[in-house]
């Protein structure tokens, strides 16, 4: 089959299809079919080591040692878990970080400001809290105004109530753009609570779809709400407790 990476594309945000990758002659993923529409916000979850931030990577463009068809739109940005600062140059160069051009700092700090980090501009970025490092990780994807935010659980170092602030921003910023957003994570809940559709990845493969078709914001304490997270713990092998799936 073709291998044709990072073409532009207009009818899908992501159109995967035949995708193998294989580590030590190990298929890690294994003729995956993927499709994500314009402005759809979809999760990833799945056990440790299916996947997913392979899968994450090559859609970055950051690993292109393929079999198969990836097509994505060429405006996308990334962020890891890890905020990945260089620590020599203040935050709002950060930002600016790998744009082309000579982006003036006006916008990074438009950016930093639609985080809630405008007044950290000009700080370096070990003074930075976790969750604020994280906010400027997720300025310097947004200033490349991405059609295709990609996250690789962004949230996963983040104390709960941080981790909190931070799911309501993603959804927040996700509204307001209007990009198709990727999520990778490990925490179902927040699965439910952000994505308009939830794939399990299991066998190199996408296993198990289920759309939430709740209204927003969601309330997590809706029985629906609760159905869904038990139905997907269920997929993932975790026997939810009586009192979830109730
Ligand atoms: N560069 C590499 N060389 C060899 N094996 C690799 C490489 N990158 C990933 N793998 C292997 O591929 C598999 C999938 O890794 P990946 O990081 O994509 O999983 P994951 O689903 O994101 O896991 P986790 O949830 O623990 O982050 C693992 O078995 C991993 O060891």
């Amino acid at each position: 089959m073709a291998t044709d990476v990072h073409r532009p594309v207009i009818s899908q945000a992501v159109h995967v299809e035949g995708l193998t990758r294989s580590f030590d002659g190990r298929a890690v993923i294994d003729d995956l079919r993927l499709d994500v529409r314009p402005g759809e916000f979809v999760v990833l979850l799945g056990r440790s080591g299916c996947g997913k931030s392979t899968l994450l990577r090559i859609l970055a463009g950051l690993d292109r040692d393929i079999e198969g068809t990836v097509l994505v739109p060429r405006r996308k940005a990334v962020a890891f878990q890890a905020p990945r600062l260089m620590p020599w140059k203040k935050v709002w160069r950060n930002v600016l970080l790998g744009l082309p051009g000579k982006p003036e700092r006006a916008v990074a700090e438009q950016a930093l400001d639609e985080v809630g980090l405008g007044h950290r501009s000009n700080a370096w970025p070990k003074t930075l809290s976790g969750g604020e490092a994280q906010r400027a990780s997720l300025a310097r994807a947004l200033v490349r105004e991405p059609d295709l935010l990609l996250l690789d659980e962004p949230f996963g170092a983040l104390d709960a109530l941080t981790r909190i602030k931070a799911q309501r921003l993603v959804g927040e910023l996700w509204q307001r753009r209007g990009c198709a957003v990727l999520l990778v994570t490990h925490d179902v809940e927040e699965a439910v609570l952000l994505a308009d559709r939830v794939l399990v990845m299991d066998g190199g493969v996408i296993a198990h779809e289920q759309r939430i078709g709740l209204d927003r914001p969601r309330d997590i304490t809706d029985p629906r709400f609760a159905a869904l997270r038990a139905g997907l713990l269920e997929r993932l092998g975790v026997e939810a407790t009586a009192a979830e799936a109730a």
